[in-house]
Order: structure tokens, then sequence, then C-alpha cells
């Protein structure tokens, strides 16, 4: 057995999904809003950190969807500094409490939660983002790189979701088209490839990502 045996996935549609990433930059926030966008769902990323050099997932993901407010939540922590949650509040004298988080009313159903960083990225000084993946009972997708090197940094994630129990429902690649590397991590993480967003110049970004999010399958369709 290589990895952990993955935790089964919940038969019947969850209130929503949250979506992680091997690294800061990876493409979470494209591919939230490209899954926003198909599922016609709600939107929240709770720790935004690094607002003082971006302007943050949340306009970005109004912006990427055109889909009215209601369909976006504020952040539950903005924070300036680009570091992570817990580096950012000891600087900037804010109190986290993210063991206190549940999961918000969400005007439209799934509510697609979005991380900051990685699995292990630190909220607290005892917390981690996985712990609140864990607290918040959502399963996830992992939005991975497609190339080289892809395959270390998933499987590690990969392992970490299964020892804590976390179901996954797949991953996402981003970049060039490596289907040899998705069958790999199909196999050996036991986990489904759920779609590829291309890189430049085909980027959802630079055009308008109705077409990406109209080739994913139907939320009630996945469970
Ligand atoms: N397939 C792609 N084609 C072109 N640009 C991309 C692609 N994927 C990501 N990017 C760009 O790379 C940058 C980082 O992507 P994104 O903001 O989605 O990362 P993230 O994982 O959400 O980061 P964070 O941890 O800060 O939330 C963004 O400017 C985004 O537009
Ligand atoms: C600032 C950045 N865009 C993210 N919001 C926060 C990324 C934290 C990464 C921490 C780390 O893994 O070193
Ligand atoms: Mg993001």
């Amino acid at each position: 057995m290589l990895l952990q045996p993955p935790p089964a996935l919940p038969r019947t549609a969850p209130r929503g999904i949250f979506i992680t990433g091997t690294d800061t930059g990876i493409g979470k926030t494209l591919t939230s809003a490209i899954l926003t966008k198909a599922w016609q769902g709600t939107y929240w990323k709770p720790f935004q950190t690094g607002l003082a050099e971006e302007a943050g997932d949340t306009p970005t993901i109004q912006h990427l969807t055109g889909l009215p407010a209601e369909h976006i939540l504020p952040p539950t922590y903005a924070l300036q500094a680009p570091l992570s949650p817990a580096a950012a509040s000891v600087l900037e004298g804010v109190t986290l409490e993210p063991e206190q988080l549940t999961l918000p009313e969400a005007p439209h159903s799934p509510l697609i939660v979005e991380g900051a960083g990685g699995l292990m990225v630190p909220l607290t000084d005892d917390m981690l983002m996985i712990d609140l993946i864990a607290q918040l009972g959502l399963p996830v997708i992992l939005v991975t790189r497609s190339g080289l090197g892809t395959l270390n940094h998933t499987l590690l994630s990969l392992e970490a979701l299964y020892q804590r129990r976390i179901p996954v429902l797949g991953f996402i690649t981003n970049g060039p088209k490596m289907p040899e590397n998705s069958r790999t991590l199909e196999r050996l993480g036991q986990c489904r490839a759920l779609h590829h967003i291309p890189a430049p110049p085909s980027a959802p970004e630079t055009k308008d990502i109705s077409r990406i999010a109209a080739q994913i399958p139907p939320w009630k369709s996945l469970w």
C-alpha cells in the first residue's frame, strides 16, 4: 500500500466542497471561479492574506464569474501581509479564532470554500489549514500543477488528507497538458482526475471562464 487508504466519499451531495492545493499560486482561485460559475454556488474565502499586494481572491472571483454579489461571501479574516494567516495576524495584531469557524449559510448551494496556500499553512500556533478542513467537514478538491514535480507534491498532499480521513472528490491539474501524470496520480493516489485547466495562452482568465465551466459535470452528478 503506497498511501493510506482513501476515506469514502459521502453518498449524497454535501453542503459544499473545500478547494485546496499543493501550493500558493497553484490555481485555487481560478479553479474556484470555474466551479462557482459551473455550479452557480456560493464562494467563501475564510482566510485572505496579502491584501497589501493584491486585490484578494474574493473580488477576483466576482470579476471572473460575473455572478451577482449574493453568490460571494466576504472573507472572515482579511490581512495585509503576504504571509500565512498565523504570521500575518501576529504582525497585524489580529486574533484569529479558526476553531470557532463553522460553515456559513450559503444563499446558493453548493458552498465553494477556498483555502490559503496549501494544506500545512499555519492558521495559529496550533492549527493548520488541514485541521480547518477536517473541522468544516467538507470533502476536498486538490488543485495541483500538471507538470514535472506534481507526482511528489500531489501524493504528499493526498497522504496528509487520507491520514486525517478527509475525503477527496478528486484533483484538478493546472498547466500544460500532461495526461501521463494525471494517469499516474489516479493510480498511485487512488484519486479521480476531475478536470484539467490549460495554461496560457488559452488560460480562462484571459478568456471567458464560462467555456471551461461548461465542461464541469453538474454538482449532483458527482455524488
Ligand atoms: N492555467 C492558468 N493560466 C494562466 N494563468 C494562471 C493559470 N492558473 C493560475 N494562473 C494565474 O496564476 C496566479 C495564481 O493563481 P491563483 O490566484 O488561482 O492561485 P491560488 O492557488 O488561488 O493562490 P492563493 O494561495 O494566494 O490563494 C493568478 O494570477 C492566476 O491568474
Ligand atoms: C499570500 C498568498 N497569496 C496566500 N494568500 C498565503 C500563502 C501562505 C503560504 C505559507 C507557506 O506555505 O509558506
Ligand atoms: Mg487564491
